[in-house]
């Protein structure tokens, strides 16, 4: 099922700078990671799902809807947790949360319920009593996921959740962003520019680059065999890469690799040849992968 939908979505800035650039996507239910480097126009493009930014040109529909024309009915069944920290320190969990609930239409009563059973999802249960300015960043973190939680949303729109974390604070909002993906059923956009993160926990990817698509597309097909095996060897590295380049392949060195076109369906029997003649101890023969990073011509995304 399509969640999101644009065609030639463009927003630019006053000032001329041009954040999202006639960009045409359709995603389907799931978690969902939007990636790009810094500026690379993802907050944009979650202010327009949530109808906080209208677009300067084309067309936006978030499960269907139009959210510059029905913001409210978007909003209703959208959850939305900022990058930026802006929450009250002088209220409770509890009350801060409640209180998102009740902006979102819910009575006194339901508000209530719902937050308690939103802080417990996120793992804050026991200290929602306590005041938000004593709160560790990953709690805050939580909290901000809490609200975004409260009215039972379809969708979550994750703006930079591990922002600020140590690696530990940053696995378990990882785990916790994939448990209320696939177990509660709700959809997740994941916004990051750390694309190791979203790799690990999403099923699809939205990859952006100066406001322009790069690709959207399951991860798993992104990812699919490339036409390049990877050899190791433990020891006669470049022995091998001397004998196989005399065999005719293109033997390209990458770290403790060799890797070598596919050329032929023989490629595997003549590299095996090759590592025997030399008898040298065979560590890894294997097809390789494409790589998510390939997709990114900007260093700062790829090496994440
Ligand atoms: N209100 C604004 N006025 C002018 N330019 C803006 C505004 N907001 C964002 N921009 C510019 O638009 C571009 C995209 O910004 P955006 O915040 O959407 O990117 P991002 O991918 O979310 O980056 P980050 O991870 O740094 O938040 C950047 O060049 C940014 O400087």
């Amino acid at each position: 099922m399509t969640i999101i939908a644009t065609k030639a979505l463009t927003k630019t800035y006053g000032g001329g700078v041009t954040a999202l650039a006639d960009l045409t996507v359709e995603v389907d239910a799931g978690v969902i990671g939007l990636v790009g480097a810094n500026g690379a126009g993802k907050s944009t493009f979650i202010k327009i799902m949530l109808g906080l930014l209208a677009p300067s040109a084309g067309d936006v529909r978030v499960f269907g809807i139009d959210p510059v024309t029905e913001t409210d009915k978007v909003r209703a069944r959208v959850g939305y947790m900022p990058e930026n920290d802006a929450l009250p320190p002088d209220v409770s969990a509890s009350e801060f949360v409640t209180h998102m609930g009740r902006l979102s239409g819910l009575p006194k009563t339901a508000a209530r319920e719902r937050a308690s059973e939103a802080l417990r999802h996120v793992g804050l249960y026991e200290e929602r009593y306590r005041q938000i300015g004593g709160y560790s960043t990953g709690m805050k973190q939580r909290v901000k996921l809490a609200q975004a939680l409260v009215h039972d949303p379809d969708l979550l729109l994750l703006d930079e959740p591990t922002n600020g974390l140590d690696p530990a604070g940053r696995d378990a909002m990882l785990t916790l962003i994939h448990r209320i993906g696939n177990e509660f059923g709700i959809s997740v956009v994941v916004c990051s520019h750390l694309l190791g993160e979203v790799e690990r926990i999403c099923d699809s990817l939205i990859a952006i680059e100066g406001g322009r698509l790069l690709r959207a597309d399951r991860i798993d097909r992104m990812t699919a065999a490339s036409d390049v095996l990877a050899v190791e060897v433990s020891e006669g590295t470049d022995e091998l890469a001397a004998a196989l380049r005399a065999a005719g392949f293109a033997v390209t060195p990458e770290g403790r690799l060799l890797l070598v076109p596919l050329d032929s369906d023989s490629a595997y029997d003549r590299i095996l040849q090759a590592v025997a003649e030399l008898d040298l101890p065979l560590h890894r023969l294997d097809q390789r992968r494409h790589r998510v990073a390939e997709l990114f011509t900007t260093k700062e995304t790829a090496d994440v």
